[in-house]
């Protein structure tokens, strides 16, 4: 027990772009953090969830059923880190450099992750992830990285996010002046 927080306990439907139920899953049980664990070792990043400065989040389990999507958006808090809150997330670790998403079901019809800018499409496979780095070398965001997920037409769809953060991973990923380097 203590190893998980539901996030709002309520389904999202702040801006008709997000429709699904999430909760955070912490490192403090031993599968969880093997997950983690395992996530450092494939990307060289350090996966360590800390109150400040944390090297990454605590996963976000997510959760979405019939209808369920997630509109196209960017994950780097800076893009629109115009509140108060993501300000101060953003202040504290940095960006959100890399994603890491496990796919923790399969959907029988619909709810692929797609990319439309890079036009990728991901689907929905039990046991599969994708990665993906969200900046720049520059560390500025990379609107190529736009990405959706689909409708659950038939079926559920259960992912599991882990944010990277940029702050005291910069060995991992050495920043540069130009973007593309
Ligand atoms: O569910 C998906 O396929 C994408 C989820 C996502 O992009 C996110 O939670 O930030
Ligand atoms: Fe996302």
């Amino acid at each position: 027990m203590g190893s998980y927080v539901l996030g709002d306990d309520k389904v999202h439907r702040e801006d008709e772009t997000r429709i699904s139920k999430n909760a955070w899953l912490y490192d403090t049980n031993p599968v969880v953090s093997r997950l983690s664990r395992r996530i450092s070792l494939l990307t060289g990043f350090k996966t360590e969830v800390r109150p400040y400065n944390t090297y990454a989040e605590a996963f976000q389990v997510v959760n979405y059923g019939l209808g369920g999507l997630y509109g196209p958006h960017l994950d780097c808090l800076s893009k629109n880190g115009d509140t108060e809150s993501e300000y101060s997330q953003f202040k504290d670790s940095g960006e959100r450099v890399a994603t890491w998403m496990f796919y923790l079901s399969d959907v029988e019809f619909g709810g692929a992750t797609v990319f439309p800018r890079a036009k990728a499409r991901i689907p929905a496979r039990k046991g599969t992830a994708a990665f993906w780095f969200n900046t720049f070398r520059n560390g500025l965001p990379d609107s190529r990285t736009l990405h959706a997920g689909c409708p659950v037409v038939l079926g559920d769809k259960w992912v599991a996010n882990k944010w990277l953060r940029s702050i005291g991973q910069t060995f991992i990923r050495p920043c540069a002046l130009d973007k593309n380097l």
